[in-house]
């Protein structure tokens, strides 16, 4: 997703099927990296040699490569030389003052990849992920406390109600006495999805309801899907935009999206261009509208066919705009595509993170046990408290208020821990507009084996930033690093703080891990994230039990769940059970005897 190798094609540049379409492309975008590429062949850092000739390293650590991406950073280091297409050098970077050099304290002179740029902008407008620089910083300025936290406070019962429904459909298709094999990816993605679009944008999607055939919600849902089966095409986009004028970009789209080309390429074009089409013009009808509420005293939402209450994230966000000076207010088509944008950043990151959570919990049961009595016992103290006067009862679960969401230790820990371990977004690209010095906490070896502890790099090198190593790293998180350990985060009061060794840490947004990265251009809505995670978890733990797969099916085979890591985390079931590449996540599922 955002900024990720995936967004840069690389790992779907292998894929047979593409391979052919992409040897013109790649020849261009080769001639544009050469000159910086020369430069970058100087890197004096050591790394693995080259695994191929045209793929370099990059099919190896990319796709599917969990393990060889952490094997890297523990061979080499913080700061590694890698192997690009065709040669290039690339530099692949976990180090905590490295990471914080690029994204924090020299920010400004690392930028995302221009195909990023550019593409995000012709697809999502002039939203957060499309823009750079001064308009950024505006952009950020303005929305950082629309995500406050007494923000989420009102925004939890929306979360609460879509929770509630994703429970009734996983309960509806259970029973008490005998498990039931359920593959809950699909109700994970719709469910988030109604989560943004009720929280970000007020509009009641409804899209956990299958028989809801809801033409904009199904865009939003195939959006992401389309932008990786067209991404190969990327590096050309700025190459057009650049050179060519509206009349030219225009024409070329057509001529891209002409209806009687008959390739599989062209008609993931043509998808794609319908979905934005699509998106574009909802999202145009939801933000008409929200000004109009904005002017009238008290919306009602039978005024509307879109749900006006003014507490989701467009509603405020609106409402701040109106009230900023003239040089801070965002213009329509900036805050137009802030929609599109957070409704892509928020769907498929959180159905991979809340889907890890469930799959570890089935995985570790008496963890599981135990969250399930720290919910219990909290909704039992919340029903008898004073302060649950104000709370509602939905279908006999309480809802917690915000506070006390988030003060449950062990979820927390639960939480936390799967966010370090398995980020939904593993790596994410940069380049950097000018020459500069990266400066390492953990010295490296130079290719020829002296120890270096600052980097020359030259205009235009391509990084990696490795969230994953970052956050498996050992010389802050101990040993234990890679293991699943909850308990980790539930120790830091005896003096010791999970992920700071020596007073060194990564200067992440979310206790010093990197998962919603750090700094300007950091995941401006992680607490609607970990709202969202935590609240599916106390809703449907108290009623569900999971388990891993244990049944064989007609061919006598248990289903092994596999965590692909491409540009996101999705599991598969490995062969021969399953094809070991459709996303799905079958659980045994029973309900809790009461
Ligand atoms: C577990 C869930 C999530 C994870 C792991 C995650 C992670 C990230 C990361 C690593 C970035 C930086 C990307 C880059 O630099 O290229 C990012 C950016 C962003 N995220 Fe999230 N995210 C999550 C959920 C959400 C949600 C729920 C929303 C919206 C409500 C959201 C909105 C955004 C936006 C708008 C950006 C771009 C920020 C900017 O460029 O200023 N994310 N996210």
């Amino acid at each position: 997703m955002i900024g990720s190798l995936q967004h840069d094609g690389i790992a779907h540049m292998f894929l047979p099927r593409t391979i052919a379409y992409g040897v013109l492309a790649l020849a261009v975008w080769k001639l544009i990296q050469r000159r910086a590429s020369r430069k970058a062949n100087a890197l004096n850092v050591a790394g693995p040699e080259k695994d191929h000739w045209f793929k370099g390293n990059l099919e190896s650590m990319f796709v599917d490569g969990f393990e060889r991406c952490l094997k890297v950073a523990t061979d080499y280091g913080g700061l590694v030389k890698i192997h690009g297409l065709l040669g290039e050098k690339w530099l692949y970077v976990s180090d905590p003052r490295a990471l914080h050099y690029i994204l924090v304290k020299e920010q400004h002179i690392f930028e995302e990849n221009d195909g990023f740029i550019f593409c995000n902008r012709l697809i999502f407008g002039e939203g957060l992920i499309s823009t750079l620089g001064e308009q950024h910083r505006k952009q950020r300025k303005m929305l950082n406390p629309v995500f406050s936290t007494s923000n989420m406070r009102e925004l939890l019962p929306i979360i609460q109600t879509v929770s509630n429904q994703l429970k009734s459909i996983l309960v509806a298709n259970l029973s008490d006495h005998t498990s039931v094999e359920l593959d809950v990816l699909p109700w994970l993605s719709r469910s988030a999805l109604d989560c943004i679009c009720e929280g970000i944008l007020g509009y009641h999607s409804n899209a956990i309801d299958t028989g809801n055939n809801n033409e904009y919600t199904e865009a939003l849902r195939m959006l992401g899907p389309f932008i990786s089966k067209t991404i190969f095409f990327r590096p050309l986009v700025p190459i057009v935009m650049r050179n060519l004028s509206l009349y030219w970009r225009k024409k070329i789209l057509d001529w891209i999206t002409i209806s009687w080309l008959p390739t599989q390429t062209m008609k993931n074009f043509r998808e794609l261009r319908r979905i934005v089409e699509v998106m574009d013009s909802a999202s145009r009808t939801i933000f008409e509208e929200k000004k109009a509420a904005l002017d009238r005293p008290s919306p009602t939402s039978s005024q509307s066919s879109w749900e006006t209450r003014g507490k989701d994230i467009m509603s405020i966000m609106l409402k701040s705009n109106a009230s900023s000076s003239e040089a801070d207010r965002l213009s329509d088509a900036e805050l137009l595509g802030q929609m599109n944008v957070m409704i892509f950043a928020g769907l498929e990151t959180t159905t991979a993170a809340v889907g890890r959570v469930l799959y570890m919990l089935a995985k570790h049961p008496h963890i599981q046990e135990r969250l399930r009595a720290e919910i219990s016992d909290a909704m039992t103290a919340y029903q008898f408290s004073d302060v649950h006067s104000h709370a509602e009862d939905n279908g006999g679960s309480v809802r917690l208020s915000y506070d006390v969401l988030m003060s449950l230790p062990l979820l927390d820990a639960v939480v936390r821990e799967t966010l370090r371990l398995y980020p939904s977004l593993p790596v994410l690209t940069r380049r950097n507009i000018e020459a500069t010095s990266l400066p390492l906490q953990f010295p490296v070896r130079s290719a020829s084996g002296e120890e270096i502890s600052a980097v020359p790099v030259a205009k235009n090198q391509r990084l990696v930033m490795s969230i994953l190593a970052a956050n498996h790293n050992q010389a802050v998180w101990g040993e234990d690093a890679s293991d699943w350990k909850p308990e980790r985060w539930l120790n830091s009061s005896e003096g010791e703080t999970p992920g700071v060794k020596d007073g060194v840490r990564y200067t992440g947004v979310y206790s010093s891990m990197m998962t919603f990265l750090a700094g300007g251009r950091s995941c401006i809505g992680f607490k609607f994230a970990e709202m969202e995670i935590k609240d599916v978890l106390v809703t449907l733990l108290p009623d569900i039990h999971l388990a891993l797969p244990s049944e064989p099916d007609e061919n006598g085979i248990v289903k092994e769940i596999h965590w692909r890591m491409t540009g996101f985390h999705s599991p598969v079931v490995k062969p021969p059970a399953g094809d070991g590449e459709t996303p799905q996540l079958p659980l045994s599922m029973r309900l809790i005897r009461k």
